[in-house]
């Protein structure tokens, strides 16, 4: 990050300092929605730090020999490198590429169901273990409140969220990717929020017959809202299944350091930068890498997004500046939600306070994504962008983010194929994951459930899914589970109301909906 960028911290900007859309909920100066780590977490804190520490020392497996894989058609010779590492794998197999990603409304009847499975999701929201049981209930209700707001902004990027058509472009072009490289592999995308849901996925994974899997989630960074939550439901899925419990497979936590992404990003960043038409002075910009917040509560809980985005934001910038780009830059966080406290700077705050501190061009980059979607299409180039004028920027521009750019699928597919050694060795190879190359990524090459022991561990419990899948999201079953959800919120706001404070009437509150 730059000096600048770690001066703008400060709330105190002129306005209000939430974004105008995403964040209605100002949270209170040092919200407390969550305590700071008590002692006993701070102990699992540290904990955990060991044990990533012992992972990512754990002796690697031998590097993968792109030439020992044979074969096109539906199965991959495993071959001796392959077959030993993956410790007595049979010589043909079948694989298959599974994305992991958030998913989106296909339009904005799905807007209020998609913020409810998101709101479901205790990776999300975090409640206390005494009120979990409260979830569906608070999700029913956040997710009501919201949607309006909501359905605003999908409305003004074309009624819908385009992360579907992206996401599956993204798996085609992997798939040929991989092709040309010999490897005929299936490629399926795994949505957690909305269709595609990882069931269907999961499910076709095993129609197909598949052997070996890679699990690939698509955020450069981890963190256990996104890939963690994704990670979760899947080993659920794959435990259940008898069928799919025999599948092999390996996870490729993050990807934020490989080269080919870097390289991808500087490629977008450099190109737009040097827009004459949009920075008469191109060494003037700010390069100012705009990444999605998450409380600051899960970092210190060990959460190692935020040490793996300033990783990713340092990573390229040197890359800028062995090609003599050398702009000033700013890392921020966006998209904040509810009463907790989020990883700071806010992106709201920086850009005034680099208006304030006399930048006059800023070059947005969306830095924790890799498809266009509603917080960049609505978020930034709308909300940002006119924040960013009336703060006294002039020059505006913004980096389209990566969707099947060519430098970054076939660095998938090198990532996926340099994976493919360690499908099903690694949980047994050293009774733990082992690590590719450490120096890759802070969260090593691993399976899911060692993944999760490591940086999702108190969280075992998922919201029951039927409410989406099960069942199906028909329209009555949304209108009844509201119903029963509203009445049970009344019932429980009626108690706290008589009985005393409780956790709903204090969320109510700090949101300015009952006083
Ligand atoms: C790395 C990316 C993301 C992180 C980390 C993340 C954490 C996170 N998100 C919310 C709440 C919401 N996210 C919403 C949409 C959304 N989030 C991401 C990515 C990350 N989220 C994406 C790509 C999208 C957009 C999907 C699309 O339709 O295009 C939304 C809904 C949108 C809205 O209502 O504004 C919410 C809400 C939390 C609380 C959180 C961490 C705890
Ligand atoms: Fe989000």
């Amino acid at each position: 990050m730059s000096a600048r960028g770690t001066e703008v911290a400060s709330t105190s900007g002129r306005g209000a300092p939430q974004p105008r859309r995403l964040c209605r909920w100002s949270p209170p100066e040092g919200g407390a929605w969550r305590q700071a780590a008590p002692h006993w977490q701070q102990q699992q804190q540290s904990q955990r730090r060991a044990q990533r520490a012992r992972l990512q020392a754990a002796p690697s497996p031998p590097f993968f020999e792109r030439q020992e894989l044979g074969g096109a058609g539906a199965t991959l010779d495993a071959g001796a490198g392959g077959a030993a590492a993956a410790g007595g794998a049979p010589a043909t197999e079948r694989v298959g590429v599974l994305l992991l990603n958030l998913g989106g409304p296909d339009s904005l009847d799905d807007v209020q169901p998609f913020l409810y499975n998101l709101f479901a999701d205790p990776d999300i929201i975090r409640l206390p273990p005494a009120v979990q049981f409260l979830q569906p209930v608070i999700a029913q209700a956040i997710s009501t409140l919201r949607a309006p707001k909501s359905r605003e902004g999908y409305e003004a990027i074309g009624g819908g969220s385009p992360l579907r058509r992206i996401t599956e472009e993204q798996a085609d072009a992997l798939r040929d990717s991989l092709q040309r490289q010999g490897i005929d592999a299936r490629c399926y995308v795994a949505m957690r929020y909305w269709f595609p849901f990882t069931e269907e996925a999961i499910a076709a994974v095993k129609r197909d017959g598949i052997t070996q899997l890679v699990v690939l989630p698509l955020y450069p960074q981890f963190s256990v809202s996104t890939s963690g939550s994704s990670l979760r439901l899947l080993e659920r899925l794959l435990k259940e299944d008898p069928v799919l419990a025999r599948v092999k497979h390996v996870v490729i936590p993050s990807w934020y350091a490989r080269p080919g992404y870097v390289r991808a990003m500087a490629d977008l960043i450099q190109a737009e930068v040097a827009r004459p038409e949009v920075f008469p002075e191109q060494s003037a910009a700010e390069i100012f890498f705009s990444a999605h917040g998450v409380p600051v509560s899960y970092i210190e809980e060990g959460d190692p997004y935020k040490e793996e985005m300033e990783e990713c934001v340092a990573l390229v910038m040197a890359e800028l500046r062995r090609r003599g780009v050398a702009n000033h830059h700013t890392l921020a966080y966006q998209s904040r939600v509810g009463p907790v406290e989020w990883l700071k700077p806010y992106t709201d705050d920086s850009i005034r306070e680099l208006a304030k501190g006399g930048v006059r061009s800023l070059l947005a980059v969306p830095i924790s994504f890799v498809s266009e979607h509603i917080e960049t299409l609505e978020e930034i180039d709308c909300e940002y962008r006119e924040l960013a004028e009336e703060s006294g920027i002039e020059h505006w521009g913004r980096v389209p983010a990566l969707n099947t750019n060519p430098t970054f699928i076939d660095d998938l597919a090198d990532a996926v194929m340099e994976a493919l050694p360690y499908v099903g060795s690694l949980a047994r190879s050293s009774g733990s994951v082992g690590s590719l190359n450490s120096s890759d990524s802070l969260v090593p090459l691993g399976e899911v459930d060692a993944l999760l022991e490591t940086y999702d561990r108190d969280r075992k419990v998922l919201p029951p899914p039927f409410l989406v899948w099960k069942w199906g999201w028909t329209r009555s079953a949304e209108t009844w589970n509201g119903r029963i959800a509203m009445l049970a919120l009344v019932c429980i706001l009626l108690l706290e109301a008589t009985t005393g404070r409780g956790v709903v009437m204090s969320l109510l509150e700090v949101h300015g909906l009952v006083k």
